[in-house]
């Protein structure tokens, strides 16, 4: 793969809470970041996204975007970039959907301010984006009309609405059951496939990460313990805490997914 990183971690410092983080995303590539809870996956996808909470900042390394380095990027650039450059999903789609205006409408909306395109416009490409999502009937429809997996399918088409580069996939299905899951992250490969949109795939869940990504980060503590290709890392771990992780895994049947991942 040679073609030019869309996303780079390099070395990525924020306070003490994240210690060290480098990765690097090509279209159409996807690097997953797993590890327990407060390891730190959320703090490394919201620097990417210049979301970073109040008090932490990257304390030092450098997140670049499309070849830019985003520690020169004002408030207004950011806004410009989030979205129609990179883009992000989250757990509990609920709470980022207006409940008062349906799917379509909230859609619309980004289209028009994103990609400026005209009501009309927007209305027929926010059916466009809904049908890929396999949505194709709900853009009359109120958020708290949709089952979860519906919602979460309405935010990703949200989400990639101003054709973004990169999706930051953060717990994005971890709310949802088995079967939906697994219909989400066949929605992601297929985005994934048919744009080239390069993924940051965030889950405490081996199994997600072994099915979707090329590259794994294993994160603990602030650190990333172990990285390296999904095959390599899954099936060769180096690391104690990522036998542990595996081991742990066991039971929701990561061997599975393992042999989904090998036959692609
Ligand atoms: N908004 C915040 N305010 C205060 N501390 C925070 C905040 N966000 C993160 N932290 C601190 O940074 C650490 C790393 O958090 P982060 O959310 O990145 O972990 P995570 O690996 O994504 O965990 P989880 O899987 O639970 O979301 C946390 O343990 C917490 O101490």
């Amino acid at each position: 793969m040679t073609e030019r990183a869309i996303l780079r971690l390099s070395d990525v410092h924020i306070g003490g809470f994240v210690r060290g983080v480098s990765f690097t995303l090509r279209p159409g590539g996807v690097v997953g970041i797993v590890g327990e809870s407060g390891s730190g996956k959320t703090l490394t996808c919201r620097a990417a996204l210049g979301i970073l909470p109040d008090g932490f900042t990257v304390t030092s390394g450098r997140v670049e975007l499309d070849g830019r380095d985003t520690a020169t990027f004002s408030g207004r650039d950011w806004t410009a970039l989030r979205g129609a450059v990179i883009s992000a999903v989250f757990q509990d789609p609920a709470s980022y959907l207006n409940p008062s205006l349906t799917v379509g409408t909230q859609i619309a909306e980004v289209l028009r301010v994103k990609l400026r395109l005209r009501r009309r416009a927007a209305r027929d490409r926010a059916e466009a984006l809904l049908a890929s999502v396999r949505l194709p009937d709900v853009s009359g429809r109120y958020p708290h009309e949709l089952s979860g997996g519906m919602l979460q399918r309405a935010l990703i088409a949200t989400a990639i609405a101003a054709r973004p580069r990169v999706l930051i996939a953060d717990e994005a299905t971890t709310a949802l059951d088995v079967t939906v899951q697994a219909e989400i992250l066949d929605l992601l490969a297929d985005l994934r496939d048919t744009t080239g949109l390069a993924l940051v795939v965030v889950s405490h869940d081996l199994a997600v990460v072994a099915q979707l990504c090329d590259e794994v980060l294993v994160m603990r503590a602030g650190e990333v313990v172990e990285q390296g290709p999904v095959d390599e890392v899954l099936y060769h771990p180096r690391h104690e805490y990522t036998r542990l992780l595996i081991e742990e895994h066991e039971s929701y049947g990561l061997d599975r997914f393992l042999a989904v991942h090998h036959a692609a």
